[in-house]
């Protein structure tokens, strides 16, 4: 997909905008020292009247002390570049770190159902690349701009021939950049596109090894890789022909201004029209403006690098949020949900939910039933606020689901769906998600009812053990009952499980049974489960076929 590099170039500028104060002053640090840096060719000019003059007296040691003052403070003023460079680095990070991890747990599911999200966290790696490259871009960039524009002013006041090279010299650096500039984002990015697409490939052989250990065609993972580095190379080649391009004009200016600088200073020496502690000054100017057009060529590249990364590291970051409501539901005590009409889709093509009407009043035990893939799954997602683009009236206590904030919400309800997993942390952290308010003694109740208790106390850091990510090492049954636990801590008031004792030993199987049941009373519980004893317990069974919905009331309970 072609990125337009004017918006790449916005991103980057509004990425400036938080770190305005400390731009300023590296750019009046950058001023000031480019102003001290030429006191160094006028001091030795002056130098070298008074010695030619015969003059040696107080006023060179002056000149001398001055000069060496100069070069002393141009180096303070680069410390505190410097300074507020580390500063704007430190910042990077920390904001990066943070919007990715307030973000990521926030982006819209509709959207996530399209990434591999580990695989498109990945783009925060270039944090790093930003903060390399935005302190040579802020360091050298606006230090090597300043220097040529003073030296050449300053030249200019030696002969006016030197204004015709300034003009010559920005109006080559203008041309060049248009000409390429964009072109040279766009094939930046391809490169960065590839570099991330060999990383994926790498990430999703080391996620599924154990079947790439068994694969019959062992080359696989090498010939797929192949693919991706050949178009990171063609984009990385195209890349450097532009560099080369903008290399080769910026040299060719570089030499241009030697010869002619040189063989003007010479003229103009001959002809007296400059004196030689001019003329020895001009050249420092002439070597400093060659030495900063120097640095500029070095820096395109990365110029590139930091643009690429902004364009990357947004990829994330300017994803759309889930929306929100504002109404807090922490303090209901029963949910009462109501669907009217109720249809839902992934896709605009495919309705998986149709029509559906049904009411569940506070506290009541729904079983609900359906072939595989009738869409249970969906009804559960939806009820819990995960999708909001469905159509028609879904309300918890005769209130929009819209209206809700999803946060209140999402704390009110215990859910397991069979895509959930276990992530590095704590037991603790893996049961309670973070709510330290929990006393561990509900945890142990919880733990004893669904069965993980025997296993915590085999492990000698009990709820403190550290899991690994997915729960590796960990058996699908203990798997289970964590995440069974995390659905029934904290007494939620809507329950929505799927197969929640499927897998448990009978004995837990029914310990599970008799909570939800006898237990959490006032709770309203969805529960998806084939398990017709449990579901003539219930106050209604849900039978969905094929997205449409059929309620029947329990009335014997
Ligand atoms: N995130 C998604 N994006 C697109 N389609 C999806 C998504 N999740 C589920 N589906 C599709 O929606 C349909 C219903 O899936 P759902 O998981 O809700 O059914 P289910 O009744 O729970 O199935 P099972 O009994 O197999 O768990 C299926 O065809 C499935 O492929």
């Amino acid at each position: 997909m072609q990125k337009n590099p004017a918006n790449i170039i916005v991103k980057f500028l509004n990425l400036l905008k938080f770190e305005k104060a400390e731009i300023y002053s590296i750019y009046i640090y950058a001023i000031l020292a480019g102003i001290i840096q030429l006191s160094l060719p006028l001091g030795i000019q002056s130098i070298i009247s008074f010695v030619l003059g015969g003059a040696i007296s107080t006023s060179i040691v002056i000149l001398i002390i001055v000069v060496i003052v100069g070069v002393l403070a141009a180096g303070l003023l680069k410390v505190n570049q410097m300074k507020l460079i580390e500063k704007i680095q430190q910042q990077l990070f920390v904001r990066y770190s943070f919007q990715y991890a307030h973000n990521i747990p926030k982006l819209n599911l509709r959207d996530v159902d399209n990434y591999y999200l580990p695989e498109l966290t990945n783009r925060f790696f270039d944090t790093i690349t930003l903060q390399k490259g935005i302190a040579k871009l802020l360091l050298d960039v606006p230090a090597a701009t300043i220097q040529i524009l003073f030296g050449l002013i300053l030249l200019s006041f030696y002969h006016p021939v030197f204004i015709f090279f300034g003009i010559l010299l920005l109006l080559i650096v203008y041309i060049t950049l248009r000409i390429t500039g964009s072109r040279g984002l766009q094939t930046s990015v391809q490169e960065s596109d590839y570099k991330y697409k060999v990383a994926a490939h790498l990430q999703e052989i080391s996620r599924v090894v154990r079947t790439y250990k068994f694969s019959r065609d062992t080359e696989l993972p090498v010939r797929k890789a192949d693919k991706h580095v050949t178009g990171y190379l063609k984009s990385r080649t195209a890349h450097f022909r532009i560099l080369l391009f903008q290399y080769w004009t910026l040299i060719a200016f570089k030499v241009v201004i030697t010869a002619a600088m040189l063989i003007v200073g010479a003229f103009l020496l001959v002809n007296q029209q400059l004196n030689i502690g001019q003329f020895i000054a001009a050249e420092i100017v002439i070597l400093m403006i060659i030495d900063s057009v120097e640095k500029l060529i070095v820096n395109l590249d990365n110029v590139y690098d930091v643009l690429t990364s902004v364009e990357k590291i947004t990829k994330v970051t300017e994803k759309p949020l889930e929306q929100n409501g504002r109404l807090d539901i922490t303090d209901q005590k029963g949910f009462t949900i109501k669907a009217q009409n109720l249809s839902f889709g992934y896709t605009d093509d495919n309705r998986i939910l149709k029509n559906l009407n049904f009411t569940i009043k506070s506290g009541e035990k729904v079983c609900l039933q359906g072939a595989y893939s009738s869409g249970k799954s969906s009804l559960l997602k939806v009820i819990s606020g995960s999708y909001k683009d469905f159509e028609g009236i879904l309300s918890i206590n005769d209130v929009s689901i819209h209206n809700y904030d999803v946060n209140t919400l999402r704390s009110r309800v215990g859910i397991l769906l069979n895509i959930q997993e276990i992530f590095k942390g704590t037991l603790e952290e893996n049961i309670c998600l973070g709510d330290t308010s929990i006393p561990h003694k509900q945890l142990d109740k919880i733990a004893a009812v669904t069965g993980l208790k025997p296993y915590i106390d085999t492990l000698k850091d009990g709820y403190a053990t550290e899991l690994l990510p997915l729960g590796q090492h960990l058996s699908y049954r203990v798997i289970k009952k964590i995440l069974l636990c995390r659905a029934l801590i904290g007494h939620p008031a809507l329950l929505l499980l799927e197969e929640p004792w499927m897998g448990l030993e009978d004995e837990y199987a029914a310990s599970v049974q008799n909570y939800i049941m006898n237990e959490l009373k006032d709770t309203t519980a969805i529960v998806v489960t084939s398990d017709n004893t449990f579901a003539t317990t219930c106050d209604q069974l849900f039978f969905i076929d094929n997205g449409a919905l059929t309620t029947i009331q329990n009335k014997d309970r």
